[in-house]
């Protein structure tokens, strides 16, 4: 008869990427305040003529141009008069409305207007947006690409895109480039490297670490060391699974070890020093996906972001057995909002991870074909 070793003291998925989450500094922003007026200016919101609404559909004569940029201050719009006008210009001083290229025609050097003109019509006012000294964004508000085109909008510094740096690092003395049959080339070193350069992450591969305490913690406190490391293998229940109790000798603070989750119970995130590593299970499907799971939240807290979803939600097509007490997430083929479960072998299965668009979220009981449920793409 099969045994279960699952335990009810496992840790939730939720509470342990909130561990997670918390027990890493975000980077500090200061609040974001408007430097002047936005617009500081009447501006064009279309390309047209601008003019005095109040002299309705009279010609007017064009008395030049005025591109974005250029200063207004070089024509005075008056009865019978209009400048020709683009996007984002200041309006010249007199004109109060914008008629646009496709309201108007010309002939002779005059402007003919084909609508009754309004004051304001196509103009963004001054101060529309923001007034100088607003408040835009608060101290700490998440540090998106649009924050950083804010930022530059109101003068203050944007410091250059730059990627985490994230090394990573295999353990086991199984693993070999040339493998007898007891042993095992590195599959997941190549496959979280790739992840997490896909995630966004500066990456470099450190050489394999050996199943022995002494190697594993100097390489453990390695002085170029990135700020984070994703190490697979050696965290579960082995004689040679030493990463745990290693973490532990050096002081590093345990943030969790053993998730409520198929696959991942043995998980390990820890904080040594101001490094985090994240011990993920050696079974392939396992470190992949507890990759897949950790490591974006890891990325976007360090870097100021807001926490990452990375679940989309599709249609089960056919049933899915779960008899564990863990949730699992099982390999499906994804195609028009509906998951096709492939029969997978577990953790261990690589080739049916590599053939799976994404991994549906099935909790203990299993799920019945129809269920909406919430699957992790597999990029
Ligand atoms: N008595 C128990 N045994 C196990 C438990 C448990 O709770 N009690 N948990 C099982 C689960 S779940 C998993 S997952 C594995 C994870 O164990 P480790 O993280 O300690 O990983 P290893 O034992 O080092 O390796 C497991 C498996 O993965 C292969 N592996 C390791 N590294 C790589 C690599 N870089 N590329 C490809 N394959 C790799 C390794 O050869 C093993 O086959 O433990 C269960 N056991
Ligand atoms: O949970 Mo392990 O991570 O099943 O393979």
């Amino acid at each position: 008869m099969a045994m279960s070793c699952d335990h009810p003291d496992l840790l939730p998925l939720e509470e342990a990427l909130r561990r997670l989450w918390e027990a890493l500094p975000a980077p500090a922003t200061a609040e974001v305040r408007a430097d002047r007026d936005d617009p500081a200016a009447d501006r064009a919101a279309m390309d047209g003529v601008a003019l005095r609404s109040a002299d309705g559909r009279a010609p007017r004569r064009i008395l030049g141009t005025l591109f974005a940029g250029e200063d207004p201050a070089a024509f005075r719009v008056a009865t019978g008069t209009c400048v020709r006008i683009m996007t984002g210009a200041a309006l010249p001083p007199g004109a109060d409305a914008i008629v646009p290229v496709e309201q108007l025609s010309e002939a002779e050097g005059a402007a003919l207007v084909q609508v009754d003109p309004k004051s304001g019509d196509h103009v963004r006012p001054r101060g529309e947006q923001a007034r100088a000294g607003g408040l835009l964004l608060p101290a700490g508000a998440p540090l998106t690409a649009a924050a950083a085109g804010l930022r530059a909008q109101v003068g203050l510094p944007v410091a250059a895109p730059v990627r985490l740096r994230v090394d990573v690092a295999s353990t086991g003395d199984e693993l070999v480039a040339d493998p007898a049959p007891h042993q095992i080339r590195d599959s997941n070193g190549p496959m979280l490297a790739a992840l997490a350069h896909a995630l966004g992450a500066e990456v470099r591969r450190r050489p394999s670490l050996p199943d022995d305490p002494e190697a594993l913690a100097k390489a453990l406190q390695a002085p170029d060391g990135a700020p984070i490391l994703l190490t697979s293998g050696g965290v579960s229940m082995g004689e040679h699974d030493h990463l745990p109790s290693v973490l532990a000798d050096l002081g590093a603070t345990i943030l969790f070890h053993r998730i409520r989750l198929k696959p991942g119970k043995p998980m390990l995130a820890a904080l040594l020093g101001d490094r985090l590593v994240l011990g993920l299970p050696g079974n392939p499907v396992s470190a992949y996906l507890n990759a897949m799971l950790f490591l974006p939240v890891a990325l976007a807290r360090l870097q100021g972001l807001r926490p990452p979803d990375p679940w989309r939600t599709a249609t089960l097509a056919a049933r899915v057995k779960n008899k564990g007490d863990r949730p699992l997430l099982h390999p499906c083929r994804l195609r028009d909002g509906e998951l096709h479960p492939l029969p997978s072998k577990g953790s261990g299965d690589l080739v049916t991870l590599a053939q799976a668009d994404a991994c549906a979220w099935i909790e203990p009981g299993g799920l019945e074909a129809g269920a909406k449920v919430r699957c992790l793409p597999v990029v």
